[in-house]
């Protein structure tokens, strides 16, 4: 709607829509992908054999990691078209506030300075405040994996520990997206930028994240396949937690948070069994990353 109002001719692609996906890509200057994860390789695996204006610009507003090669969408957007310039759009923005055209500001990132900022012409408006960056990466991190500690918060509330605990849980998640995402490549600034704690700090404290509500649900009571049968939308938060335990073991790095919610989400213990495991680490300092 945004680009729209915008004067740009928007033409929107679903698998059951009545449009090819070679008519609507036919003639842009900008893709834009915002599909969940497991359908993103096979939607760029399409597009590959289909005749892309040479200088369109692929735009990715997905929020999760791929199981099998933990890649992030935009490296799957880059893998599969290398001389395109891929921009990532993240930040703090539940889609029900944007379509009610409540203010929201967001990042869009990207190697190329020029992409960048001719994405950020056409999504900007009164409404909608688009900041560009150059570590596509960080803001990408940033926006997948607060969702595992967004999982955690809404635990936090649905077993109503309080403003102090969630506090805490939010700031120690964001110590271990930075530590992770550290040692992934991504800037630590990156992750006090909008695209991280911004969208950190939305996510855990809005029950219209689908995210907060898997751990909100669970913490009433729910199993996770009760939950996901009846929520709306994906919450990537729980394959992404399956790939981040799995990266984190690799490398030998400690993510305590994001190990109990993977534990959470396996049926391995309950959410109060999860909150003891956390209070009862050894004590240590502060900072150690
Ligand atoms: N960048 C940002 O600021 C934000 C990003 N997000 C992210 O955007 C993504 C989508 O979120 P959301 O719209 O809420 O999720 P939904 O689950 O509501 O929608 C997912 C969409 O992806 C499509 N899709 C999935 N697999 C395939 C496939 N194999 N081929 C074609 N299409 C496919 C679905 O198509 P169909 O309808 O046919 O099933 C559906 O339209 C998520 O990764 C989410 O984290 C969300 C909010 C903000
Ligand atoms: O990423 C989001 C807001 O920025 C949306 O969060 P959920 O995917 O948890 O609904």
């Amino acid at each position: 709607a945004i680009a729209s109002s915008n004067n740009h001719q928007v033409s929107i692609w679903s698998r059951n829509g009545s449009q090819t996906l070679a008519q609507v890509v036919e003639n842009a200057d900008t893709i834009v992908s915002a599909i969940s994860m497991k359908g993103v390789r096979e939607v760029a695996t399409q597009l590959q054999s289909l005749p892309i204006p040479p200088k369109a610009v692929f735009v990715t507003a997905t929020k999760g990691l791929e199981p099998e090669y933990t890649s992030t969408p935009s490296q799957i957007w880059q893998e599969t078209f290398p001389s395109h310039p891929v921009v990532v759009l993240s930040g703090p923005n539940l889609s029900k506030e944007i379509q009610l055209e409540l203010p929201a500001a967001t990042v869009v990132a990207s190697t190329s300075k020029d992409a960048a900022e001719f994405v950020q012409l056409v999504f900007s408006s009164s409404r909608f405040r688009v900041y560009t960056n150059s570590d596509p990466l960080g803001v990408e991190l940033g926006g997948t994996l607060k969702n595992v500690i967004a999982i955690a918060s809404g635990v936090c509330d649905g077993l109503q520990l309080g403003t102090n605990a969630k506090a805490a849980l939010v700031t120690r998640g964001l110590t271990e997206i930075i530590r992770i995402g550290n040692l992934w490549g991504a800037k630590t600034e990156t992750f006090y930028g909008l695209s991280g704690l911004g969208d950190l700090l939305a996510t855990c404290n809005s029950p219209l994240s689908r995210n907060y509500q898997v751990g909100y649900q669970m913490a009433c009571g729910k199993t996770l396949t009760e939950v996901l049968a009846h929520l709306e939308g994906t919450a990537e938060g729980v394959n992404t937690c399956q790939v981040l335990m799995q990266r984190a073991k690799q490398r030998n790095i400690s993510m305590p948070i994001t190990e109990q919610v993977y534990r959470l989400l396996q049926g391995e213990v309950t959410p109060r069994q999860a909150l003891d495991e956390l209070m009862l680490r050894d004590i240590k300092p502060e900072y150690s990353y």
